[in-house]
């Protein structure tokens, strides 16, 4: 590594879908549940493994696109959104599990006095819920959703707005997430980031990104910010 002074860091901004929770079977359902009622071809989870990571308008926007295989109008995807919604808020948790390592993370982290947020782009009336099913609410004094602000990540925005929140300078927070949307973020906030390999980067290995490290599991972060 690495983190130029892991001293300083007073705070962790983690993603959620891919680093905290393997969300993507009940996000498949969901989108699979909108192509069956719109009599398209289904997707399969592989396919939505490599969709995920820029919300859940962008997710059903390539869902359409490959079902249909012509572009997509803006309002055909605004009515289908609302039935998006509806399908994935009936099982947020049905099949989604956390990974390994997480709750003792996040209590390490916690226990050491890291505050802790969640930036994710996941929308924000999913996020809280699914939080709270796996009991992480507790951990987390500011969740930041894809629509929480004007603009979600890759731009820096709600990185920016939390260290502003925080009063929290570059080197005194990192990002740590799955997608290189969370390590462009990261950089284009001034701040740190660890890339984690297991969840989903549209098939792309997230060294690419080229984030301050690398995990390959949740709890090798540890030794890095403590
Ligand atoms: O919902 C998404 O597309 C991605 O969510 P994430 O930012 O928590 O990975
Ligand atoms: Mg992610």
């Amino acid at each position: 590594m690495v983190l130029a002074d892991v001293s300083k860091v007073k705070a962790v901004a983690f993603d959620l879908d891919g680093t905290l929770v393997d969300s993507a079977l009940d996000l498949t359902v969901a989108v699979q549940d909108c192509l069956s009622e719109l009599g398209l071809p289904l997707c399969s989870e592989e396919q939505v493994r490599l969709w995920i990571g820029n919300g859940a308008e962008v997710l059903m926007h390539r869902a359409l696109m490959f079902a249909t295989s012509a572009d997509v109008e803006e309002t055909r995807l605004a009515e289908v959104m609302p039935r998006f919604k509806w399908h994935y808020q009936q099982n947020l948790q049905k099949h989604s599990r956390l990974y390994a390592g997480v709750l003792a993370v996040l209590g390490r982290l916690h226990d050491s006095g890291i505050r802790l947020a969640i930036v994710t782009n996941k929308p924000y009336a999913f996020t809280v819920p699914l939080l709270a099913g796996f009991g992480l609410s507790a951990f987390f004094s500011l969740v930041l959703g894809g629509d929480s602000l004007d603009k979600m990540k890759p731009d820096p925005q709600p990185l920016l707005h939390l260290m502003h929140e925080w009063g929290l300078k570059e080197d005194e927070i990192i990002m740590v997430g799955d997608s290189k949307n969370d390590i462009l973020a990261a950089k284009a906030a001034g701040i740190g980031s660890i890339g984690l390999t297991y969840g989903y980067n549209y098939g792309e290995d997230i060294a690419l990104s080229c984030p301050n490290a690398v995990c390959h599991q949740l709890n090798d972060i540890l030794p890095l910010i403590l």
